[in-house]
């Protein structure tokens, strides 16, 4: 099967989460990708659903790369990484790496850390410092109070209805990976790209 993506970054969990659906869609967004011929990029080592998505592309044969910084390194931390590491010296540079390496993003289930990266990407999209798809993996629901958070956003005002697009979601990794294939920006970014990059933002 023919991607349009070669690198896809995923944003997930630490944890396994309660649901057992949670690991199960970590496992079938990592077959999809191997699937598709798709290279992962994501935060390193083997805890959680991080475990469980790179253990499966890792399998599948195609390229993972674990961007990790230093501090997070030791084993008793997050595991072994499986595949490529590369150590960054912080989390700031730790998302820029992960930024520059893909060319699309996705976010499964996760908590703080996951929240965190995902809303970064969708305000860099929105602000025109790249223009890669964004997906949401909604497992069972999982984000459906921060799809409502978005939408009442929209309704009153804080985010354009073009910028609300920036975020693609769906149940299945199936239905995500065909609709972010599909995906085009409807938002004008703030500032063009290239005076992003002059800048030195990425
Ligand atoms: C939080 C715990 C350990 C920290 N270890 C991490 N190792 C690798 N990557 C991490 C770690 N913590 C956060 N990240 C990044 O954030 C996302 C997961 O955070 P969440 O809070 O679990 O959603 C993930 O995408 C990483 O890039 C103790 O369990």
């Amino acid at each position: 099967m023919k991607s349009r993506f070669s690198r896809i970054c995923v944003f997930c969990g630490t944890s396994n989460g309660k649901n057992p659906s949670y690991q199960l869609a970590a496992i079938q967004l990592g077959k999809q990708l191997v699937e598709r011929s798709i290279d992962l990029v994501y935060g390193g080592g083997s805890i959680g659903l991080m475990g469980q998505i790179s253990q499966v592309v890792f399998d599948g044969g195609r390229h993972v790369l674990g961007v990790i910084p230093t501090t997070l390194m030791p084993p008793e931390i997050t595991g072994e990484t499986v595949g490529e590491v590369r150590a960054v010296s912080g989390m700031h540079q730790r998302k820029a790496e992960m930024v520059r390496q893909a060319d699309a993003f996705i976010a499964l289930p996760g908590g703080y850390g996951t929240l965190e990266e995902l809303l970064e990407v969708i305000t860099w999209a929105q602000l025109g410092i790249h223009d890669k798809p964004v997906g949401l993996l909604n497992v069972d629901g999982y984000y459906n109070s921060l799809l409502s958070f978005m939408d009442n956003a929209v309704d009153e005002s804080f985010i354009t209805p073009a910028a609300r697009h920036i975020i693609v979601s769906a149940q299945t990794a199936q239905d995500l990976m065909s609709k972010l294939e599909e995906y085009a920006p409807k938002h004008c970014g703030v500032a063009p790209k290239q005076s992003w990059e002059m800048n030195q933002e990425l």
